[in-house]
């Protein structure tokens, strides 16, 4: 063997003996090293610690003010949704409502009562909105949901009535940043969460609607164009006259209230006889030096439809949670062996791993963890896994989502700040957040985070004055409510 085939052979066999002293560094370090990157992670995401949360929440109650003063002065957008008054419940007839949201869509249709009988009947039908119809055009967007509102029409039973000659109206419920240029109209200002339709942007939406409408013969009018979170507001307000809140946790979250009319700077049309306007925040797209980013969460953005944007959004909503542990785990894999010698395949895919499995993960109470081995076999093809690192995987579900859940809670205690409800004492008037929203609905973990950090940042007296309190479904109901509150036949019957 010459020189160089001798160097050559070395060499391999220095590289086969590296490898080898690797493999059994890291399974011998493997829990250990993984274990280690578990503490550096919850460290990270628990840094801001209470006096951060408290920073965090101030930060969002002066974005909240810059917002009202100036549009683009804040990345909290706070837009004016023309809603200055919510339903009282003295609401009469047959209305529809259409709610397009970030995972399902859904039609609606409730006969009102008035005062005595409120919501006399209701029907409604959900559906998945098809992954394509995303990433499509606009035409395609809108025409499969005037043929879903078509089908449903069609469906009408005998018990809706619709007094002689007149059309039939709809709150439209679009949870996308829309600049509203008056109750039943705005322009689509971004695509978020799995959305991404270039020729959307710009256009009126009420507009596509009408036009995708007229197409499938549907007679309808869009009375109304409410954000999801200001459905949610109207709807939690019919049941609860304290609501002054209402929050979204779901595919993505946002935040609507109540403000005085007065106190928007920004806003120049006519002042309200209520003296209210509500305002859709957006709050998804908040930034804060506060916030615990960290490298999982900067790939996960540069790789999104959106980098850049919707921050908070991206630490906080079910769209991103399992994709955040996804990337943990895969790092844990490569680095510290977590799942053995090689890498999973499949958990390079992204958002394989979807918030409901961790939510099963996390929320497994069976003594050797079945419900975690489970996940990771059907989902992620890892089989033969210890409980030491099924309990490790549960520790990383905890960490994302406890992070998203003291966030979520800043963010209230932040709106409430605004509208000096953080201080209210015994015997002070009540106020109460309606949150809708699959995450929260179904995640337990999350929501009992979320409603012991909100009472930890507001203190022992004013939580008491502060309820927090699941509005499902009330982005539906609340689009039809206010799509009553603003029927074409209202004057007739005054
Ligand atoms: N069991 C669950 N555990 C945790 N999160 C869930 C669960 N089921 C649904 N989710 C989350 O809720 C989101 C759907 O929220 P929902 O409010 O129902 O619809 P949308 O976001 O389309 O308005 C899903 O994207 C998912 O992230
Ligand atoms: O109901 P979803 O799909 O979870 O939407 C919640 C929020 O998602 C955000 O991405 C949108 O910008 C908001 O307008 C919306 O309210």
């Amino acid at each position: 063997m010459g020189k160089a085939e001798g160097a050559a052979a070395a060499a391999a066999a220095a590289a086969v003996v590296a490898a080898a002293a690797a493999v059994v560094w890291r399974r011998r370090s493997g829990g250990w090293r993984a274990e280690e990157m578990a503490r550096e992670l919850e460290e990270r995401c628990a840094a801001p610690g209470m006096e951060g949360l408290r920073r965090i929440a101030g930060e969002m109650s002066a974005e909240m003010a810059a917002g009202l003063a100036e549009d683009g002065e804040s990345k909290v957008k706070m837009l004016v949704t023309f809603v200055d008054n919510l339903p009282a419940g003295s609401e009469k007839g047959l209305f529809y409502a259409l709610d397009l949201g970030g995972t399902n869509f859904r039609v609606l249709r409730l006969q009102l009562g008035g005062k005595e009988r409120h919501i006399v009947k209701q029907e409604s039908r959900e559906v998945s909105i098809p992954p394509h119809l995303m990433v499509g055009t606009s035409a395609e967007l809108f025409g499969f949901i005037a043929s879903e509102l078509a089908r449903f029409v069609d469906s009408e039973g005998g018990d809706f009535r619709l007094p002689e000659g007149r059309q039939r109206e709809l709150g439209f419920t679009f949870s996308f940043p829309v600049r509203q240029f008056s109750i039943a109209s705005g322009i689509l200002i971004k695509w978020t969460k799995g959305f991404s339709i270039e020729d959307g942007v710009g256009e009126d939406v009420v507009a596509e609607l009408t036009k995708a409408m007229e197409k499938q013969g549907v007679d309808m009018r869009v009375a109304v164009l409410v954000n999801d979170t200001v459905g949610t507001l109207a709807g939690g307000r019919y049941h609860d006259e304290d609501v002054a809140v209402a929050v979204i946790l779901g595919t993505g979250t946002n935040a609507a209230y109540v403000e005085k009319a007065h106190a928007i700077p920004k806003w120049n049309g006519l002042y309200p006889k209520s003296g209210n306007m509500v305002i859709n925040m957006e709050w998804g797209n908040f930034w804060s030096s506060d916030l615990p980013i960290t490298e999982y969460d900067q790939e996960l953005d540069a790789e999104s439809l959106n980098p850049g944007e919707q921050i908070f959004e991206k630490l906080i909503s079910g769209m991103y949670l399992g994709e955040i542990v996804r990337r943990v785990l895969l790092k844990m894999a490569k680095e510290a062996a977590l799942f053995g010698d090689t890498v999973p395949a499949k958990l390079k895919t992204p958002f394989i791993l979807r918030t409901p499995d961790i939510s099963a993960m996390h929320h497994d109470t069976t003594p050797d963890l079945k419900i975690v081995e489970k996940k990771l076999k059907e989902n992620l093809e890892i089989t033969n896994t210890s409980v030491k690192t099924r309990k490790l995987v549960v520790k990383v579900c905890d960490i994302i989502a406890k992070r998203a859940a003291r966030l979520a809670a800043a963010g209230i205690a932040g709106i409430l700040k605004k509208q000096g409800r953080d201080t209210r004492g015994d015997g002070e008037k009540r106020t109460a957040v309606a949150i809708d929203g699959g995450l929260f609905e179904h995640y337990k973990e999350f929501r009992e985070c979320l409603k012991s950090t909100l009472e930890e940042l507001l203190g022992e007296a004013a939580s008491r004055s502060v309820v927090v309190k699941l509005a499902n479904d009330g982005s539906g109901i609340g689009a039809a409510l206010l799509a009553a509150s603003h029927s074409q036949y209202n004057e007739l019957e005054e």
